[in-house]
């Protein structure tokens, strides 16, 4: 088994510096012969079935899967692996920490650093989007979990998404509830989704929907029990496999290329206004008060 931490060189002959977490080694588990292949970093696990083409993508930052700059580090790395390997048809993203899908952004890569970290980190959360939508891959999410904000953003940025049954899963953008504003990214991928009004609405409340509301709104495909969320996916994702990559490429980036083109021509002003919000005394006092709210809550 080979562990490998540092630099790496991926198949497509790109060199990215493995900043987090160990690798292991596709061809060593991939010895088993099963067509089954398993890599490992710290907190992202991808298993694939190779025969299928079809890759997981497990978020493993427990306690919520927050995207803090270490897991986003490894999430790209991991994204760009899978998009470079032409094994890979089908992406499912779903998540390790039973009850959560993702915490959206990482409060504490927003509170109390300097302006350098705030650049680094909205640079990190646009390369993750950028990635997320313009996959050549079929992406399904499998909500396994709450889903707030950035959370909520990585599913919208899925192909199709399959909703677990339970209350307890709210999805959707709850900026607003923060005291701060979703970028208008954020609000596009969400227009896109659910349609202008219902984004309106959705946005100014920061509501957070259950599962039925979800289905309603159209912000998810399909909700289905808790135990059927996987293979629901994977169905969901065979579907879309028989469908000629090529044609549903071309459709799927015609689609999406001017939603995303819009943030590629102003990322460097979006970099600017997201750090010049985000530390502001008045927003970091908002984000201070609501991340204690959140610690006082078990209390
Ligand atoms: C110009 C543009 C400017 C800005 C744009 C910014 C866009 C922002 C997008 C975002 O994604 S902001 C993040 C929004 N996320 C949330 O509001 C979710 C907050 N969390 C929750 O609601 C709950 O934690 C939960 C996800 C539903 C899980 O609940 P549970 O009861 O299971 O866990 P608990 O609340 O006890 O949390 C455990 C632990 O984790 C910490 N935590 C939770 N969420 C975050 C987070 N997003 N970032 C960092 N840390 C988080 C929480 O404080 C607890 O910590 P503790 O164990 O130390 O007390």
């Amino acid at each position: 088994m080979a562990l490998v931490a540092g630099r790496k060189t991926f198949a497509a002959g790109k060199t990215l510096l493995l900043r987090a977490g160990v690798w292991l080694g596709a061809e060593a588990a991939a010895r088993g012969g099963n067509g089954a292949r398993r890599f490992v970093s710290q907190r992202v696990l991808v298993e694939s079935d190779v025969t299928a083409g079809i890759a997981t993508i497990k978020f493993k930052n427990p306690p919520v899967n927050s995207l803090s700059l270490e897991f986003l580090t490894e999430f790209i790395i991991c994204l760009e692996k899978l998009e470079n390997d032409k094994t890979y048809r089908g992406l499912i993203l779903t998540s390790d920490c039973p009850g959560i899908f993702s915490a959206g952004l990482d409060l504490r890569e927003m509170c109390g650093k300097n302006l350098a970290h705030y650049a680094e980190y909205w640079r990190a959360i646009q390369e993750t989007w950028l990635k997320l939508y313009l996959s050549n891959m079929v992406l399904v999410a499998a909500i396994n979990g709450a889903s707030p904000a950035g959370g909520c953003l990585m599913a919208l940025s899925s192909d199709y998404r399959v909703l677990a049954d339970n209350p307890r899963y709210r999805i959707g953008l709850n900026e607003t509830l923060l005291g701060i504003v979703a970028p208008f990214w954020f609000k596009d991928v969400l227009v896109n989704t659910i349609g202008h009004r219902a984004a309106e609405h959705a946005l100014q409340l920061g509501l957070l929907f259950q599962p039925t509301e979800a289905l309603q709104v159209g912000m998810v495909d399909q909700v289905v029990p808790e135990d059927q969320v996987q293979s629901t996916a994977l169905s969901v994702m065979t579907e879309w496999l028989a469908i000629p990559d090529h044609a549903r490429q071309l459709t799927k980036s015609m689609m999406r290329k001017a939603t995303a083109d819009n943030l590629i021509k102003q990322r460097e002003a979006d970099i600017q206004n997201f750090v010049s919000f985000v530390s502001r005394d008045s927003i970091q006092k908002s984000l201070q008060v609501y991340l204690e709210k959140l610690k006082q809550k078990k209390h």
